[in-house]
């Protein structure tokens, strides 16, 4: 990872190779690997993508999948001998926003939580809000509960990312 930032969230839209940046800082640090997988294999297509992703990544990774309790997780494995990467923020959200969990307070306890993680942290998440306004309510809710979420998670975090056709942009740090 680039200096010694400890916090990191690297924000980019589908297929834009912001998990596979995410993995390669992630060895660059040479610590102990935990990836932090929010997805859920609900159908044949997301089973695939997971299955490629757990070869993409390939060896030296412990795998935790969490829904929603992605806070309880972080403290257990939180140790300066880690490195932890979060895949991905937004579907967290979305797994909240199923379980019809209050969006706002499991935000901040987020946010609270990365202000005492002692561990290398980075966050992947999908930057969802810059195409047109979508034409159902629940997606306009999740666009804006995305975008809170990001500007929370940046305001913590120590490095900023902008991941578009498999090339970072620093925007913080
Ligand atoms: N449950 C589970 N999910 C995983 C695992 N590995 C990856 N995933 C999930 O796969 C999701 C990412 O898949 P894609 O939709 O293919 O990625 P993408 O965001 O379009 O592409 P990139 O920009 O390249 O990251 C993440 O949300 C992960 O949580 C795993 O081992 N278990």
């Amino acid at each position: 990872m680039p200096g010694n930032a400890r916090i990191v969230l690297i924000l980019g839209g589908a297929r834009s190779g912001k998990s596979a940046f995410a993995e390669r800082m992630a060895r660059e640090t040479r610590l102990d690997r935990h990836y932090v997988a929010t997805g859920q294999a609900y159908d044949d297509e997301m089973r695939d993508r997971i299955e490629r992703h757990r070869s993409d990544r390939g060896t030296g990774w412990a795998t935790h999948e969490v829904r929603t309790e992605l806070v309880e997780c972080l403290r257990q494995i939180d140790s300066d001998r880690h490195v932890v990467l979060v895949d991905c923020l937004t579907l967290w959200l979305t797994n909240l926003m199923m379980a019809n969990a209050d969006i706002s307070p499991a935000v901040e306890g987020l946010a609270e939580h990365l202000r005492s993680h002692s561990g290398r942290l980075l966050l992947v998440s999908n930057e969802v809000g810059l195409g047109i306004v979508p034409d159902n309510r629940m997606a306009r809710e999740f666009r804006d509960h995305a975008g809170r979420l990001h500007q929370q998670i940046a305001a913590v975090a120590d490095e900023v990312y902008f991941v578009a056709a498999g090339l970072p942009l620093k925007m913080k740090g």
